[in-house]
């Protein structure tokens, strides 16, 4: 493919700087919250991350699309960043697993992008000021007036507030087979559900509900589930009021939780927790996360622009009445709460991506423990059962 080198276009921050340099992918106009990735590898995976939408993704890796686009390794089946900044898109594919360029992918989906740009300068730029509303403008639109563009993105929606689970969440529910030994049905609210995170579920035995994001505490109950997983998704937690409220019925109920990222964030929530919006967010593979279970550090994928305030190093009472709550981990970069775990209801989370792919797979352990704590109260719940039954 040749690539189009006189193609003007410019990204514009809500501060008012320009990063001129060639239009990508698709051309037009499109606005969101500029944001930058660190992850080396993995961009297939990022623009899949349904947690991205509404977000212009800078990537700090100088070369991106070397290794081209495939069908295996998706985590959904659309691209959902709204725009993506590189500095140097691969003249050349260089994979035996590729099935298209980068560039076919970003046009087949009507992705606009932007290349040759300073990616470094910008990511400073985002970390001094902060993530930032931005606009990409290509073809026509960057012929327009700099003030008509800065003004298109200032008068465009912030990312805080935003409640966007409606746009990637599944409108039916759907069944995933469990595998190995059949643990029973697990709900998963789905929030803008990883690909990964289902495949790493159903090989821990539970036969996966894929559930809207708009189920009711009646819904989830009614499928009869061994437990009850919130997912990963774009938005701000502090907009998402009626999935809280769902899942502390979950948590009333006594049904087991985990969450992960979004899910998190609402477990934080819903243990009576607020939420903030951090400064520029964590986006990488390489965030060092301490288990304060273990004493171990982890090295994790993170994307979140989003965390829980709540206090490390103490047990607390749960401001909602669910008995008492540790920060369970922590990121070692900065101290922002990266886990949770109720020590009186069986529920836990972590705000960080165990699931990750392409890696780090520090963290897969954390399915393990799931699976372990809804195996225990199985197992327990079947003898009671057999007890019963001999009476
Ligand atoms: N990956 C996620 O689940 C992100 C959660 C939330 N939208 C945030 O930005 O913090």
């Amino acid at each position: 493919m040749t690539i189009e080198t006189t193609n003007t276009a410019v990204l514009v921050l809500e501060d008012g700087s320009r990063f001129t340099g060639q239009a990508w992918g698709a051309t037009g106009r499109v606005l969101g919250e500029a944001v930058f990735a660190t992850g080396m590898s993995g961009y297939q995976e990022t623009l899949t991350d349904p947690s991205y939408a509404g977000q212009i993704v800078v990537m700090t890796a100088p070369h991106i699309g070397n290794t081209g686009m495939n069908d295996e390794d998706p985590e959904s089946n659309r691209i959902w960043v709204s725009g993506f900044v590189v500095r140097e898109p691969s003249r050349v594919v260089s994979n035996f697993r590729a099935e298209r360029t980068l560039d076919d992918d970003l046009v087949a989906h009507g992705i606009i992008g932007i290349r040759g740009v300073d990616t470094r300068a910008i990511t400073r730029r985002l970390r001094d000021v902060g993530a930032m509303r931005a606009g990409i403008f290509s073809g026509e639109e960057a012929a327009l007036d700099p003030a008509e563009q800065l003004a298109a993105v200032t008068s465009s929606e912030s990312m805080a507030g935003q409640n966007l689970s409606a746009l990637v969440s599944t409108r039916e529910t759907y069944v995933l087979p469990a595998e190995g030994e059949q643990l029973g049905r697990l709900a998963v609210l789905d929030l803008g559900v990883k690909a990964s995170t289902l495949h790493y579920l159903t090989a821990r035995g539970f036969e996966v509900h894929v559930m809207p994001q708009d189920s009711t505490l009646d819904d989830i109950l009614a499928i009869d589930p061994v437990a009850v997983f919130y997912s990963n998704g774009p938005g701000d937690p502090a907009a998402a009021d009626d999935q809280v409220e769902v899942l502390q019925g979950v948590l009333r109920a006594g049904l087991p939780f985990f969450g992960i990222c979004f899910g998190n964030q609402l477990l934080g929530r819903a243990l009576g927790f607020g939420t903030y919006k951090l400064p520029f967010g964590h986006r990488g593979i390489n965030q060092p996360v301490l288990d304060q279970q273990t004493g171990r550090v982890e090295i994790t994928s993170h994307n979140h622009g989003f965390a829980v305030d709540a206090p490390i190093g103490e047990t607390v009472e749960s401001p909602a009445g669910f008995g008492r709550v540790e920060v369970s981990h922590f990121g070692l970069n900065d101290r922002v709460v990266e886990g949770l775990q109720a020590l009186d209801i069986p529920a836990f989370s972590v705000q960080y991506h165990p699931e990750a792919a392409s890696g780090p797979h520090d963290s897969n352990y954390l399915f393990d423990r799931f699976r372990d704590l809804v195996a225990s109260r199985v197992h327990r719940t079947a003898s009671d059962d057999d007890q019963k039954d001999n009476q």
